[in-house]
């Protein structure tokens, strides 16, 4: 069991953003002990290869978790308790987008008009979805993005905030996380015609604030981050690499107007790795730190202030806490 030195635990740490977050958390906090919360262990064990490449030294576990699916987040949380008795930094990172191709009518429409800088911001109508339902019943993207991640916080309370040491739940979020894609009478999304990645991660920004208002006494803070749009398997399933490659200096271009178009996961990462040198008590819970990069290259964050009302989040938390009761495990 590690006793001291800080704790972090990253679902999804073995690729894209989250692996890049594990690299720059290593280097960031030297004492750090890691966990790679993966669904594959040759994909775990390969991402702990790398960063043992860099970091020799580093402490570095794995806890098979597949956040779809409620049994194995049971599991991997009775492990995790096994292993920490606190957390210093729990990233809900994990995430999937099932889509099945880009409205390029859509994009072609809107690439000249107003609503441009929104466009490339956000990809709000730019991407058709599938709906999947999992073994468990549930929807796919809201079970792997939202769901499973709830379960697994409300399993781990008793090693978060304990013994005067805040616990930072961080998410990742996205800036596809629009209103207008949630229904709090539908929160899994169910039998809708695309919209459930932009549900499943506003759910994300909804629930973060519920979670502040429920767990703040505890030592326990919870934020949302947007690392925009970055190359990692998740565009790679939008569109083929070789175009993100062909496009890249058009990436550049785009920064002047949008600069959340961090292109690489380490741009991408900037604000999930700055909330880790934060004093959570100090920050605002009703933000979204958003990874920015200009034009120059230069990174930075920026705070975006969500508007979401606090019966909009408690009413979220007690569905979640409803349909976790329907999984009765104990
Ligand atoms: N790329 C982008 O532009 C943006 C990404 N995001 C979010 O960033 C997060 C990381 O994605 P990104 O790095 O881009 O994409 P990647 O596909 O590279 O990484 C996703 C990670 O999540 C893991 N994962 C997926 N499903 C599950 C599951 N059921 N159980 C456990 N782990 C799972 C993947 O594991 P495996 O390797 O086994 O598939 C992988 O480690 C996601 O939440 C995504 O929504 C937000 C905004 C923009
Ligand atoms: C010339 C090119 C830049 C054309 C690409 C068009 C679209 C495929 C992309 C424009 C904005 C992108 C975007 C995402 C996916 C790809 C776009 C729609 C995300 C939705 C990916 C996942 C996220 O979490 C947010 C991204 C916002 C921007």
């Amino acid at each position: 069991m590690a006793t001291g030195g800080k704790v972090a635990i990253i679902t999804g740490g073995n690729a894209g953003i989250g692996l890049t977050v594990a690299q720059r958390l290593l280097t960031e906090h030297p004492e750090l002990t890691l966990c790679l919360a993966c669904r594959s262990k040759p994909r775990a064990e390969a991402a702990r290869d790398v960063l043992l490449l860099s970091h020799p030294k580093a402490s570095i576990s794995i806890v098979l978790v597949d956040t779809s699916n409620i049994k194995s987040v049971y599991q991997a949380a009775k492990q995790l308790k096994q292993m920490y008795n606190h957390v210093d930094y729990l990233y809900l990172n994990a995430g999937i987008m099932k889509v099945v191709g880009v409205n390029w009518d859509y994009f072609w429409k809107n690439l000249f008009s107003s609503k441009f800088i929104h466009m490339f911001t956000t990809g709000d109508g730019l991407l058709k979805e599938k709906e999947e339902i999992t073994e468990e019943g549930l929807e796919t993207v809201f079970a792997t993005n939202v769901f499973g991640h709830f379960v697994l916080i409300k399993e781990l309370e008793d090693i978060l905030g304990q013994n005067g040491c805040p616990t930072q739940l961080i998410w990742t979020s996205s800036s596809n996380a629009v209103e207008t894609h949630f229904d709090i009478d539908n929160i899994q999304h169910r039998n809708k015609e695309g919209g459930h990645y932009s549900s499943s991660k506003y759910s994300t920004d909804v629930l973060s604030i519920a979670l502040n208002i429920q767990f703040n006494n505890k030592g326990i803070y919870s934020h949302v981050t947007c690392p925009g749009l970055v190359m990692t398997n998740l565009t790679f399933g939008i569109l083929p690499s070789w175009f993100w490659n062909l496009i890249l200096p058009i990436f550049w271009l785009l920064r002047i107007f949008v600069p959340t178009m961090n292109y690489d996961t380490y741009n991408g990462s900037e604000a999930l790795v700055w909330l880790s040198k934060q004093q959570p008590e100090s920050l605002d819970a009703r933000c979204k730190y958003v990874s920015h990069c200009n034009f120059w290259g230069t990174r930075y964050v920026h705070q975006h202030k969500l508007k979401i009302e606090d019966k909009t989040a408690d009413n979220l938390y007690q569905q979640l806490v409803q349909l976790e009761q329907t999984f009765n495990h104990k």
